[in-house]
């Protein structure tokens, strides 16, 4: 990948404090002359009430810990870009949308359920959020890598988060929604069928941070300098492409490296390999605003792109890791609520919730209003305001003046339209309406999107769609949850249902449940209404299958398979093959130090088949060479390719270590090459741009 200019946010270097050759001091910056000794009344004596070097260092350390974030605690993030590539003033008056300008963005991902420190692998949704520093203030789109969420309302929010978080008396399981509250919960919200579909697909265990989609879920508003609302929906897409681990292989990661993700992301940003999403938009006119099938206010919907096609308006370039994690990640405050002139919201309840809930939330976690002044929340076009105190007040304002309005400062800082200026201004919209507690009915097709996102799958997501139910729903503990669930997928696709029912040994209820239907009926009082005819029924965009012809190895990262003796020819031909794709090569033999080849040359080797998992590793090499006899006879080596078999990823083998591949059980198939028979170098790079045969799983009757 090229290298690309790099736009940082100056804030950050402003606030960057560099320790090196700088003497130790306190807080006051008194220097500290001992920092290893408590003062004592004699060297063995009690410690005294004056030593206030001592004080100072442990009520530091007293209070290091903040509040996790309540949702998406664990999070990784990087600094960046935004590059707008397409004329969209038509639609928007943003200016940091206006075709040519690069604004500094700082991106955070994170999975929602689990602690600060829990697996990268868990099954569960990442969240996708963005802050763009714009000359008109900061513009948060805070998204998901799934397109639609599992409520439709705000209210029913913490009722969801409590539901999926451990369970209150134990605090288990951690990061984990395969257990009874959470499935008790989505057995009586069967509006959260459609979101089921896809966290129980494998989007929700992605195989990088790097590739994965975002999407700012709700429908937003773009507003044109006329004051012309035009409805919005944004995408994310990766340039590395949409890929995900297997569910066997994210457990075994979780165990092996739970920073996978963050790892990966941290590396590949390090290496210069800058990760790039291209952010397309779904323009919706304002007066087709009741044209659908489906609600486009409704959050658990998404527009097929087969009615509205994405339009790519930038590219976002991820090319500066943190300086420091809690600086930046911990103090960082995303906020839905956050847009600039150009950008409005649309009335969807679920984003109408969100709009109250982060500022709140990030007043307690970041200790009062004034976090806005941390470096990583700061606009860069500066604020001014009359909202002087507070705690951890950083800028000092000046004069006498907190009121507005004022003559004293000449009416300073003025309102924009006092001189004729643009500010923010709300889109003009008529309401006629009666204040109602209710849900229109237009939200209760809870079902069709359910079937079309299944339907749009390959047959291999399908399995793994059902496999995962099947996982989850066995660790439910109380069959009438596990029941009423069943009858929720019922209504979904019969086949799914009853699949997963197989492996659960109960026969899926025709009905919803009865008091499913008797919570629906809280929201639609004639509940179950017949869904409008859909416009689409499969959409080739739901699937993560790679596409003949389509497909990348950039980054990706091979296991050479070696030990002594193996051929250096042979390792560096394939080496230098990978590397002209983008991939990497990563030497693993027996023991960690020196290695030595055929021709008598010698590499240093960093990773042995004991510190290293093949399902840190997306394909696998193994030269010719002396060592194929004693790889023969490692356990150790066979067990790491077997694993990456059924995990159908690529394997490939140099002339004479074919021999191997009956040793770990390997059979010759699409994504298996052999020097012998094939074109190795080509045919191996064409298998790896699938990214996995998922095929191989069907013979092998494997639950992936
Ligand atoms: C009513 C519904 C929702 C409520 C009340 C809510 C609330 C919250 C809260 C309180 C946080 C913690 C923020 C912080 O401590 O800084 C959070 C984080 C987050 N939420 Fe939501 N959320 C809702 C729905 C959603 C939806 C639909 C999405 C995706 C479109 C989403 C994406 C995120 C993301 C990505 C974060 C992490 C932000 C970061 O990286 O710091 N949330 N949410």
């Amino acid at each position: 990948m090229k290298k690309q200019k790099s736009s940082q946010n100056p804030n950050i270097d402003k606030n960057l404090i560099d320790n090196s050759n700088k003497i130790l001091t306190t807080n006051d910056g008194v220097p500290i002359h001992d920092n290893n000794n408590t003062l004592k009344a004699g060297n063995r004596g009690p410690s005294l009430q004056q030593d206030h070097i001592y004080f100072d260092k442990l009520m530091h350390f007293d209070r290091e810990r903040i509040p996790e974030r309540v949702v998406h605690a664990r999070g990784s993030a990087a600094h960046g870009f935004f590059e707008a590539t397409a004329d969209v003033s038509e639609y928007t008056s943003a200016k940091f949308l206006k075709k040519g300008t690069v604004t500094p963005v700082f991106t955070r991902f994170s999975t929602v359920a689990g602690f600060k420190g829990s697996t990268d692998l868990a099954r569960d949704v990442r969240g996708f959020s963005v802050k763009f520093y714009t000359e008109e203030g900061n513009y948060d789109l805070v998204g998901n890598n799934i397109p639609v969420f599992f409520i439709q309302d705000a209210m029913n929010f913490p009722d969801l988060v409590h539901a999926v978080k451990p369970e209150p008396n134990n605090e288990m399981p951690q990061a984990a929604s395969a257990h009874d509250t959470f499935w008790d919960f989505i057995s009586l919200m069967p509006e959260s069928a459609h979101m089921i579909m896809w966290v129980m697909s494998d989007r929700a265990i992605p195989r990088s941070l790097r590739m994965m989609e975002g999407f700012g879920v709700h429908t937003f508003k773009f507003v044109n300098k006329d004051g012309k609302g035009t409805f919005v929906k944004f995408h994310w897409r990766p340039k590395l492409g949409t890929h995900s681990v297997a569910w066997n292989e994210a457990q075994k990661i979780s165990g092996f490296n739970s920073d996978f993700h963050r790892q990966d992301l941290w590396e590949a940003i390090e290496e210069g390999n800058y990760p790039q999403w291209d952010l397309g938009v779904q323009l919706i006119p304002e007066e087709d605003e009741l044209k659908y099938s489906f609600d486009i206010l409704d959050p658990t919907k998404i527009i097929p792109e087969e009615l509205i096609p994405l339009k790519i308006i930038g590219t976002m370039t991820l090319n500066r890791n943190p300086e420091n994690f809690f600086a930046e990640n911990e103090q960082s405050a995303f906020d839905p609520g956050r847009v600039v002139p150009g950008i409005d919201f649309s009335n969807d309840p679920l984003l109408q919730g969100r709009i109250f809930s982060y500022m709140d939330t990030q007043n307690y976690r970041l200790g009062g209003p004034n976090f806005h002044e941390l470096p990583i929340n700061r606009p860069l076009n500066g604020k001014h305001n009359n909202q002087k105190d507070g705690f951890g007040k950083v800028d000092i304002l000046k004069g006498a003046v907190s009121y507005f309005p004022n003559s004293k400062m000449d009416g300073c800082p003025y309102q924009a339209m006092l001189r004729g200026e643009q500010g923010f201004e709300s889109h003009k919209e008529k309401i006629k309406a009666e204040k109602v507690r209710e849900r229109s009915d237009s939200f209760a097709d809870h079902f069709s999107q359910a079937t079309l996102f299944f339907n749009s799958q390959s047959p291999e997501e399908q399995d793994h769609i059902i496999n995962a139910l099947s996982f989850e729903l066995s660790k439910v503990k109380e069959a009438k949850i596990r029941e009423r669930v069943l009858a929720i997928l019922n209504q979904i696709e019969g086949k799914l249902a009853k699949k997963v029912g197989d492996n659960l040994g109960l026969t899926p209820p025709k009905e919803l449940d009865e008091l499913t239907l008797k919570f629906a009926r809280q929201n639609h009082p004639n509940y179950p209404i017949k869904p409008k005819k859909q416009e689409v029924k499969k959409s080739e965009a739901l699937s993560m299958k790679v596409k003949d012809g389509e497909g990348t190895i950039e980054t990706r990262k091979v296991a050479f398979l070696i030990d002594e003796g193996a051929s250096k020819s042979s390792v560096d031909k394939m080496k230098s093959a990978l590397e002209k794709e983008g991939a990497s090569a990563v030497m693993i033999a027996s023991k960690v130090g020196k290695l030595t080849f055929d021709d008598g040359s010698t590499t240093e080797i960093q990773h042995s088949y004991l510190t290293e998992a093949s399902v840190c590793y997306d394909a696998f090499f193994t030269p010719e060479g002396k060592h194929v006899k004693d790889l023969a006879k490692n356990p150790d080596y066979i067990h790491f390719l077997n694993e990456g078999y059924r995990h159908c990823k690529a394997i490939s083998f140099a002339k004479g270590a074919e021999e191997l591949a009956k040793k770990a059980f390997i059979e010759k198939d699409a994504a298996v090459i052999f020097e012998s028979k094939d074109d190795l170098h080509n045919d191996f790079i064409a298998a790896m741009k699938k990214h996995r045969l998922w095929e191989r799983e069907k013979p092998r009757k494997v639950p992936a």
